[in-house]
């Protein structure tokens, strides 16, 4: 057995119960897992006789795809951004889709690979923190280049504005010394600004998380995702996420909310709904305990769904 097929075989996909009690998907369905990773969702539905198109943008998901591309009949894979999905549908003559399953974030081998720049645990590791290696965007690149200004929007996505100020400031002092290229060398900067502490949780926690953000534009591509996908949606389909900060989760939440008709005017004809109104129904569902204690990456994880709107279709 290889190491990736070992590896699939032992990963555990966060909220999968949930996501299968509360999508139902069915077989021959057609689903989109837009962030294929360890294939962990994707096999579900494939277990259940789905047909799955799997997306990832990382190289090391492509290479495990390619173990269940010989296995299985009915799965694709292509290695884009899910904000391309659209165009991946198009390519395999799909007009439209059931369901959409986005599980944000990096792979829990992305975040320990010391090769990637992901964690903080590496401080050797190259500033890198790609998802995608094609992208010539690393983490080094943007603290060198981007000016104090940039560097205080960039970290206030997930800080607040006095700890984005004092990032930014150290940051442009180190630079005027040295190049930054390590892990350690932000972290250097990060124990100088002297940022407050959830307790329980490491200061580099939020500065990482920004800087991540902003090298794989993750919201650029969420807004982007959430409105192309839901457009894919057959009526009746369902679009699934599971998030795992705020920041993300408030994208989410104001995506599902603001398409879906309110509950006072869901008994009227569909006709008179707005066309901007894509959901009949939106839920929110919390990581369980066990699930949490069992695999504690998971303890931050929400899943949200919406429905589509069943008279719409693709042409919504
Ligand atoms: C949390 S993991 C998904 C785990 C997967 N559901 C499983 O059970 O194995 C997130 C994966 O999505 C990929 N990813 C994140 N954002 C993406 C995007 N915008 N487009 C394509 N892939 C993305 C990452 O490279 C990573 O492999």
């Amino acid at each position: 057995m290889t190491r990736n097929t070992e590896e699939m075989q032992s990963h555990i996909p966060v909220m999968l119960r949930e996501f299968l009690e509360y999508c139902s998907p069915q077989r021959d369905e057609r689903w989109i897992d837009g962030t294929f990773g360890y294939g962990g969702h994707a096999m579900a539905l494939l277990e259940r006789g789905c047909k799955v198109l799997a997306l990832d943008w990382d190289e090391e998901a492509q290479k495990r795809a390619e173990l269940l591309k010989e296995k299985r009949e009915q799965f694709y894979f292509f290695r884009k951004n899910f904000s391309e999905m659209a165009e991946a549908c198009f390519q395999i003559g799909w007009k439209d889709v059931d369901g959409i399953l986005l599980d944000l974030g990096v792979s829990l081998g992305q975040l320990k690979d010391p090769k990637r720049g992901f964690s903080f645990h590496h401080p050797e590791a190259p500033l890198d923190m790609r998802m995608n290696q094609q992208s010539e965007k690393t983490a080094a690149v943007l603290l060198n280049n981007l000016t104090e200004e940039e560097l205080i929007k960039l970290f206030s996505v997930v800080c607040n504005s006095k700890e984005s100020r004092k990032l930014a400031t150290g940051l442009v002092g180190l630079r005027s010394t040295k190049l930054i290229q390590k892990v350690g060398d932000f972290l250097e900067v990060i124990k100088k600004a002297h940022l407050f502490k959830k307790k329980g949780s490491h200061a580099a926690t939020k500065p990482f998380l920004a800087l991540r953000i902003a090298v794989n534009e993750e919201l650029e591509h969420l807004e982007r995702g959430l409105l192309e996908g839901t457009r894919l949606l057959k009526g009746g389909g369902r679009i699934a996420i599971i998030s795992f900060h705020s920041t993300e989760d408030r994208i989410v939440k104001e995506f599902l909310r603001s398409h879906c008709v309110p509950k006072h005017r869901r008994g009227q004809g569909e006709e008179k709904q707005s066309q901007e109104m894509f959901f009949y129904k939106i839920e929110k569902i919390l990581v369980s305990s066990e699930e949490s204690k069992r695999n504690p990456r998971s303890r931050s994880a929400r899943l949200r769904i919406g429905w589509k709107i069943i008279s719409q279709g693709k042409s919504t």
